[in-house]
């Protein structure tokens, strides 16, 4: 029998383009049925494990792309800026829209929403043609937080392994942070022709390693049991699926088990082994299989193939998920991604199926569905997930009414053609063309003047992108990634939607802290203004940048999360926006902090022309060590990042402000003539053209740009406690512009952190990792002493094979999976090696260490040559160190040099 995956039986609807506004709670049959239709997923991976190769089969087979790009000879189509495809690896993540099954090619462009059969209880998903988003992710450690953000807007995810490398560190590691918002995986084990690949070993490991039963839905299939790999075991339709060697993966043949058993009679027992297996994993875990189970007389073989993927479809869909279903193929030769590609139509979930998304609002923490949902006046419902540190105060939430559409710009790309792009991700209501977003981060508005939908290259231009759908617009001039946008009806263009809907933030995240920088000069005065523009939209691209400027000199400092990072947005720059600059030497970014405090407020007046204008403004500042305990800076927990960067707007003191800063700073602000709950009393002390929001927010501005390069080195400071005093009466004048404040408090700060370093030695600190280490048994003696000798670290654990305390995993109630009991097919060629070996020199050990970043730079080398190539390992910032006065030394003379 011939497969020729190119399911014919699709009836389509003409979509009736024009959509109507509408209210966020009113659903719509047609948006439903496209919702119903769409999977919004990603691919994850360790970098290359073929995430990209993949993706283009996906493109190839779907009919989006006339010929399979190659990753080897840089003519993909997803990694397409020139740096990812000059190094063979994707940074940033492209979001492709394209149909599964494919849609018939005359189709037009955007195609009719699918109409969907009533139930799916005797058909499968997969009959009908969807609409995937795809965002491919990128894989290496530097670009977790790119990988993060990703994330946020996922539904579901195929995690793609190296059939020879197993589960890698980066992988387990971004496992475990999809598992934080509860996205709903399949695995599939790629590389199944290289020599050494592993299917058995793999899958032990995804038990082991990532915490969940193994479901293997398919088998390898090796010629005559140990020659090529040539197709799988299709464990749930009990068949062989063999491809054409050789060919483009379209020619595929299926044969049942009978007549496998004549050809291949020991793959067809596997293959039954592997169905018993499959349905005891199930009935484990699904009572509905049981029953299934008990109708069928017990017989594992006469369960149907729907039912059962319609029983792997539900436990895919648990939270947390237990069961993980695994399939098998080599992307680079053609096998095995059809049946991937069914597979996330049929397993994964649909944007109705998601958890309602966390939403922070007015510094409350709630959902989205709740606040759409409460009734107007009530306070705002709070999702008991985590308290809120503000007093409850509760939210008159009548504008509620008011909001049409709430979406998530996830991607900001500048496309050389196009301009700068922001794709983005609609939770609710839907944006229309003309539309007037309301930036929550920014507090600005501004109109989409275009919407697009992504298809590889091609960009099809739509009326209007709805609920769960993600796609592009164009035509922004502020937004950037990880802002929330919302649709608020009847705003102006300089207006701001009441009732606390202008602080609506969907899926917060914290963006860690950079610990790499480097300097950027423009080679003449008149290529600055380039230099800068090009460098503001390399920010808006990508927040986990950090750009700061030494007003004095006029040095220009990026800082980064890793010297890769910075690698690229250095190619960028010179490259892709063609800026003429020179830029410096990576190099680590160090912390400051002041060792005394000062005793008495300085006070700056500003009174000069600024920008042609008389400004005029005054301040009173004093700065201080934060508490002596707090000599070691952690970066703030999952649990804490709402609270990062936010005001602490306590009602019981109404004449101060305290906002926690990012390097654990804080900036205390007292306006003692300046109620925050009595507005109407500001009239007496403050210009009509001021605000206390307004000066309060000059005032964080001018100490943030203070603090961002210390006097003692230019770096960041941190641990530092920063107090200021307004008196309206004596630091107000009719002159007082936000700028000028902003300028005062700036200069007033740099101030005292001068003064503060001239009355006691002012501290370096430096960046701490916490490293998580992956090595052979034979191979850890020699780690450890590295690790803890030479490069100064301290090992935190040790752990063996059947551990499961990894850095990421220190939860109690992690699922523990035993790989005894895990089913897998023989491996023909099994080394022998890795973390099921079957001697304990063979297993694979993980050390847990805690590392200066400085001793970490160019480890991989090194553990590669005591590892014989085998050893990986994750790192992230555990938190920055007070440094001893000999390495401070050190450092201080090397950087002198640079
Ligand atoms: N033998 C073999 N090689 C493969 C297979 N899939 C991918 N490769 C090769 O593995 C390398 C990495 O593949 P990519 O697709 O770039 O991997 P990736 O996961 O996208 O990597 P990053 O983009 O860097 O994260 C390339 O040389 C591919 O040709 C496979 O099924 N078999």
């Amino acid at each position: 029998m011939s497969i020729g995956w190119l399911r014919c039986a699709r009836r389509v609807v003409r979509r009736n383009v024009k959509t109507p506004r509408r209210l966020l709670s009113t659903v719509q049959p047609q948006q439903d049925a496209l919702s119903k239709a769409t999977r919004n997923i990603g691919i994850i991976a360790h970098i290359d494990a073929g995430k990209t190769t993949t993706t283009e089969r996906m493109l190839y087979y779907s009919g989006v792309t006339r010929r399979i790009g190659n990753v080897d000879e840089g003519s993909t189509v997803t990694d397409f800026l020139p740096a990812e495809r000059a190094r063979g690896i994707t940074i940033q993540s492209a979001a492709i829209t394209f149909h599964w099954p494919p849609l018939p090619p005359s189709t037009q462009t955007p195609p009719p929403p699918p109409q969907l059969p009533a139930s799916f209880d005797t058909v499968l998903r997969s009959s009908t043609s969807h609409n995937i988003n795809l965002i491919d992710t990128p894989g290496h450690a530097d670009f977790t937080f790119e990988v993060l953000r990703s994330l946020r807007v996922l539904d579901g995810a195929v995690c793609i392994l190296d059939g020879v490398a197993g589960v890698e560190a980066q992988t387990e590691k971004v496992w475990t942070q999809a598992g934080h918002y509860h996205i709903p995986m399949i695995i599939f084990v790629n590389k199944l022709d290289r020599v050494g690949a592993a299917f058995s070993r793999t899958v032990k490991e995804i038990g082991v390693r990532l915490h969940g039963w193994p479901a293997v839905c398919q088998i390898p299939w090796w010629q005559g049991g140990n020659g090529d790999f040539v197709g799988v075991g299709d464990v749930v339709n009990l068949r062989g699926i063999l491809w054409k060697v050789g060919g483009d993966g379209r020619d595929i043949q299926a044969f049942g088990l009978e007549e496998l058993s004549k050809t291949d009679g020991k793959f067809a027992e596997e293959i039954k082994k592997a169905r018993i297996a499959l349905v005891e994993i199930l009935s484990e875990h699904d009572d509905v299989m049981v029953e299934h189970f008990l109708e069928h007389d017990e017989d594992h073989l006469a369960i149907s193939g729907i039912q059962i993927m319609q029983s792997l479809r539900r436990v895919v869909l648990q939270a947390p998920q237990k069961v993980i279903p695994v399939f098998a193929g080599a992307s680079f030769r053609n096998i095995g991604v059809q049946p991937l590609l069914d597979a996330v139509v049929d397993l994964l979930p649909s944007p109705l199926e998601r958890p309602d998304p966390e939403i922070n609002i007015s510094n409350q923490s709630s959902t989205l569905a709740l606040l759409l949902n409460s009734a107007p006046t009530t306070k705002l419902p709070k999702s008991t997930k985590k308290q809120s540190t503000s007093q409850d105060r509760g939210l008159s939430i009548a504008e509620v009414k008011n909001l049409t559409a709430c979406a998530l710009a996830f991607k900001v790309v500048n496309d050389a053609k196009r301009g700068v792009l922001v794709y983005v991700r609609v939770y609710s209501g839907s944006i229309d063309r003309g539309a007037t977003l309301y930036n929550t981060n920014l507090s600005v508005a501004e109109r989409a003047p275009r919407l697009l939908k992504m298809y590889a290259n091609d960009a099809v231009e739509v009326d209007s992108i709805s609920t769960g759908q993600i796609g592009v617009i164009t035509g922004l001039k502020h937004a950037r990634t990880g802002d929330t946008l919302i649709v608020y009806r009847g705003l102006q263009m300089k207006g701001t939607p009441s009732g606390g809907l202008n602080t609506l933030q969907l899926r917060p995240i914290t963006v860690p802290p950079p610990v790499f920088f480097t300097s950027i000069e423009p080679h003449s005065l008149s290529e600055q203004k380039h230099v800068q523009e090009s460098l503001a939209i390399l920010l808006r691209e990508d927040p986990s940048l950090n750009l700061s400027i030494d007003e004095e000199s006029g040095q220009t400092h990026l800082a980064g999360m890793g010297d890769l990072h910075l690698e690229i947005a250095r190619d960028r720059l010179l490259i892709d926006f063609k800026a003429k600059a020179r830029i410096g030497k990576i190099e680590i970014g160090y912390r400051e902090t002041i060792s005394s405090s000062m005793q008495d407020p300085y006070t700056y007046t500003l009174d000069k022309l600024v920008a042609g204008k008389q400004a005029k403004a005054a301040i009173a500042a004093s700065v201080e060590p934060a508490a002596a305990a707090a000599d070691t800076l952690v970066p703030p927990s999952h649990e804490e990042e709402e609270e990062e960067e936010e005001e602490d707007d306590d009602d019981s003191h109404p004449f101060e402000t305290i906002y926690k800063l990012p390097d654990n700073n804080t900036l205390h602000i007292a306006h003692p003539n300046l109620s925050k709950h009595d507005s109407a009393s500001h009239k007496s002390f403050i210009q009509p053209h001021l605000s206390l929001p307004g000066i309060l927010h000059s005032i964080h501005s001018g100490a943030s740009a203070a603090l961002a390069r210390g006097p003692f080195q230019g770096f960041p400071v941190s641990n530092t406690h920063v107090r200021i005093h307004l008196n309206a009466h004596a630091h107000l004048f009719p002159e007082t512009t936000p700028t000028a404040m902003a300028m005062a408090v700036r200069a007033a700060v740099t101030h005292c952190l001068r003064a503060a370093n001239e009355a006691a030695a002012p501290v370096l600190m430096e960046p701490v990792m916490n490293v998580t280490i992956f090595v052979n048994e034979s191979s850890l003696g020699a780690v450890v002493q590295d690790i803890s000798s030479s490069r100064g670290g301290q090992v935190l654990s040790l752990d063996g094979a059947d551990s499961s305390s990894s850095t990421s995993r220190l939860d109690e109630d992690v699922l523990r999976v035993d790989p005894n009991l895990i089913y897998t097919p023989p491996d023909p060629f099994a080394s022998g090696t890795g973390l099921m070996g079957d001697g304990p020199a063979d297993s694979q050990r993980q050390i847990v260490a805690r590392v200066p970043l400085k001793e970490m730079v160019g480890y991989l080398n090194q553990l590669r040559a005591l590892t014989g190539g085998r050893g990986t390992f994750v790192m992230s910032v555990d938190g920055f160190e007070r440094m001893a006065s000999q390495r401070q030394k050190e450092v201080l003379d090397a950087l002198r040099e640079f």
